[in-house]
């Protein structure tokens, strides 16, 4: 006997080796998936009707920072220096471990809604989002931020934190919870930091996760500093590798995208964050000419300002083709590659097809909308039409965390209000 049945589905399989089924049937059983066919001679405990919908693998967001949830709209409208110099870290050094509790389990939340089933994650007082990840029933690959500043003894204080967090969460919530270093930056790290966290990774297996290029201050800064670029550098030292997960990468020349590819780096593209920050437009099409992997994420929700990662894909599709006057680049197809099978391989999970074997991490989006009304081609209308708020079931490791719309794992009331007054009270402590 299984234990999940989703049938009368269309099945988008993102699996390179099989197509679609236009009315399909996906099997569960111990948190996997054991059966993708037509019909299947299989009874369940949960049989989930799918008629009008798409069952497709749960999106995978790359990079965020959960508990900005917290900063939703806060800080609006500003440069980035200002605004993550002047507004967002004074307000963030005022934070406690419950705001990031409260903060990270509201952005749980909104990622079940809205078909997210796994999220890479740089904050602070990571237990708590650990926590708020094992309550809510999501896969994460979480780290500690490190902003050493060329301060000897904060970073060594960091590193410490971020050395701990990886070992005490690496594997738990049944294999959920993967952990991550997490230095910041290369304009906010040195170069002999940067050199130290990844022999730290090594030492304990663990994957790097860093924002890269996202501006042109940070280029102008580093060839300042370095007389080189942050991808030179990185190289130079023996940083980058498949284990490095590089969140923006606006500013690549092109010798940066052959060492990227080269390297075998996951890149998270941002696409909202920047262009709400004015970072620039990230050069993806020629990453992914390069062979890159490119992913995305959202960042976090002071420069989104959601986590609704079918927004990430129709900015993505559009703001490319535009960039390169060419409306055949990034097609509906390869931008759903890269919210889905992308994103897992980045995450080194076993996710983003359906397909036998894979771990059941899954979504099903509800077509009977206006909105998708008719519907020639699927693909399509999940990059160009569809929004977070069309999925009705999301599924994490086998276990139904939504169902038909109905969120089981969390109260849905209660984290809204503990989270509004929340971020009331810490905003009322930053105008202290
Ligand atoms: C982990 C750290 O990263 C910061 N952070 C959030 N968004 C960005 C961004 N777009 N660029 C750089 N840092 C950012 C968080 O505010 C936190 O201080
Ligand atoms: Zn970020």
């Amino acid at each position: 006997m299984a234990d999940i049945i989703v049938k009368n589905a269309y099945v988008l399989t993102m699996d390179p080796d099989a197509g679609d089924l236009k009315n399909g049937t996906v099997v569960i059983e111990d948190g996997k998936i054991t059966e993708i066919g037509e019909k299947t001679s299989e009874s369940a405990d949960t049989v989930i009707d799918a008629k009008h919908s798409v069952v497709m693998p749960g999106l995978v967001n790359t990079h965020t920072h959960a508990a900005m949830t917290l900063f939703r709209g806060y800080a609006d409208d500003l440069q980035l220096a200002d605004w993550l110099e002047g507004h967002i870290w004074p307000a963030e050094a005022k934070l406690t471990a419950d705001d990031v509790y409260k903060g990270s389990l509201l952005a749980c939340l909104e990622m079940i809604r809205s078909g997210t089933t796994s999220f890479a994650d740089m904050y602070f007082y990571m237990d708590e989002t650990a926590k708020a990840v094992e309550a809510s029933g999501l896969r994460a690959s979480l780290c500690h931020g490190l902003i050493e500043l060329w301060n000897e003894e904060k970073g060594a204080t960091d590193l410490k934190e971020g050395k701990r967090f990886v070992r005490a969460w690496q594997g738990a919530a049944d294999g959920r919870i993967k952990t991550m270093y997490g230095p910041h930056a290369p304009n906010t790290c040195s170069e002999e930091y940067l050199a130290k966290v990844r022999e730290e990774a090594n030492r304990d297996g663990a994957g790097i996760h860093i924002h890269l290029l996202e501006t042109e201050a940070e280029l102008l800064a580093m060839k300042e500093r370095y007389g080189k670029c942050s991808v030179h550098l990185l190289e130079d030292i023996g940083f980058l590798g498949p284990d490095v997960l590089a969140a923006h990468c606006v500013w690549l020349s092109d010798g940066d995208i052959e060492i990227l590819g080269k390297r075998g780096v996951n890149v998270s593209h941002n696409v909202i964050s920047n262009m709400k920050l004015a970072s620039g437009i990230a050069p993806v099409h020629k990453m992914l000419e390069k062979g890159v992997n490119v992913s995305l994420g959202t960042d976090g929700c002071a420069s989104n300002n959601n986590l609704d990662l079918f927004e990430e894909m129709k900015t993505a599709a559009l703001l490319h083709k535009v960039n390169t006057f060419s409306p055949t680049a990034l097609p509906a197809r390869q931008v759903l590659q890269m919210g889905t099978v992308n994103g897992a391989k980045a995450l080194g999970t076993e996710t983003g097809m359906l397909k036998v074997g894979m771990k059941a991490d899954l979504i099903v989006v509800d077509m009977k909308k206006p909105h998708l009304t008719p519907c020639f081609n699927v693909p399509s209308h999940l990059v160009y039409s569809a929004k977070g708020s069309d999925v009705r079931t999301t599924i994490v490791n086998g276990k139904v965390l939504m169902d038909d719309y109905k969120v089981l794992v969390l109260d849905e009331q209660k984290v809204m209000e503990e989270t509004q007054k929340a971020a009331e009270e810490l905003v009322a402590r930053v105008n202290a």
